[in-house]
């Protein structure tokens, strides 16, 4: 019987499914849309995410897994049931396999409901894996060779960073900054400076139109429209790379920090390999403008940004799947 195997990355910000044989099947925000006064599910995804600020009062649009824990549970578990179910996994022709990559940090209770959940959802066998490890393998590192691979994946709610070695990790640290606190930082800077309310959307456009963290790298500007603190109106500004880049510049030395502290705690061999073939960053964060370069300037080795960097925990999946046999992963019940 032939059962196509899955992957998913069960993200903060972004939940993408791999399907071996078919690629990256699904790629939705992590954003479900409830009604408060029955606590039906309206919409899930993209068109949840639609909703983000626009509500009105009855009807909310969550983020289960935000700050990179799992939140609301049973929200979560309604929203990986209804993107399995989207890929009518019961219409397989045998039950698949499924690897998920969910937040570092979760309990082990959260990861045994995770795993009943896509069990429930046609899983034959269900597999929960290390984000850092599975980002690697994505972004194209032999992982399993004796020498040392490093990491950096910054995504929505948590940056993982790690050295790895023969398959495993060496030496890590997971920490609850990345896109999301980036976000909230410059949304208090327009507040601060100018006495203008955003919304998470804008901010997030700002960061992604004309942020840097590597200082005069960049030199652009957006117009932005919010609400005037004083008279209560719409206003419109102007927003440059400059401001954004002083806005993130204590969140952003944060992840430096944990960066500089991880290679302080790696075997000196394995350092000398990671001079030789540099850091990979994966995830949203590292599309951020300047992180690369600042993160070569601090900590003194190349540093470079995976293609499609946003993809590699979902094509890791894929990859490791093909070679589970291999690879000692935790297997939970
Ligand atoms: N071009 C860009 N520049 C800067 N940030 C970006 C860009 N594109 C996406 N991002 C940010 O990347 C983050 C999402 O990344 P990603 O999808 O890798 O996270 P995730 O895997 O869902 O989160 P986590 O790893 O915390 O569970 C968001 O904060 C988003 O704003």
């Amino acid at each position: 019987m032939f059962a196509r195997d899955i992957g998913i990355d069960l993200g903060t910000a972004n939940v993408l499914i791999h399907v071996k044989g078919k690629g990256i099947v699904l790629n939705e925000p992590s954003v479900v849309a409830i009604d408060k006064n029955t606590n039906r599910v309206l919409a899930v995804g993209e068109e949840a995410r639609r909703m983000v600020g626009r509500t009105p009062g009855n009807i909310v649009a969550i983020r289960p897994l935000k700050d990179g824990v799992i939140a609301d549970f049973d929200i979560t578990e309604a929203m990986l049931k209804y993107f399995i179910n989207k890929l009518d996994v019961k219409g397989f022709l045998s039950k698949p396999r499924i690897l998920i990559c969910c937040p570092t940090n979760i309990t082990s209770i959260e990861q045994k409901a995770i795993k009943e959940a896509a069990e429930k959802s046609g899983g034959k066998k269900v597999f929960l894996e290390e984000e850092p490890k599975v980002a690697a393998i994505g972004a194209g590192m032999d992982i399993f060779q004796p020498s040392g691979n490093m990491v950096v994946d910054i995504g929505g709610g948590t940056t993982d960073i790690a050295v790895l070695s023969m398959g495993d990790i060496v030496t890590s640290s997971s920490i609850k900054m990345a896109g999301d606190k980036f976000d909230n930082e410059i949304l208090h800077f327009i507040k601060r400076k100018y006495k203008l309310l955003i919304g998470e959307r804008t901010a997030e456009n700002i960061k992604i139109q004309v942020a840097t963290v590597f200082r005069d790298s960049r030199h652009e500007t957006i117009e932005i429209r919010g609400r005037d603190m004083v008279t209560g109106l719409p206003r419109t500004i102007t927003v440059s790379s400059e401001e954004v880049e002083e806005a993130l510049r204590e969140s952003v030395s944060i992840i430096v920090q944990a960066a500089k502290s991880v290679l302080e705690r790696t075997p000196p061999e394995l350092s000398a390999d990671i001079i030789d073939r540099g850091v990979i960053l994966t995830g949203g964060g590292a599309l951020l403008h300047g992180m690369d370069m600042l993160l070569a300037e601090e900590l003194k080795v190349p540093v470079l940004v995976a293609e499609e960097p946003m993809d590699c925990v979902a094509i890791g999946t894929g990859i490791m799947l093909d070679n589970m046999d291999k690879i000692s992963s935790r297997r939970f019940g």
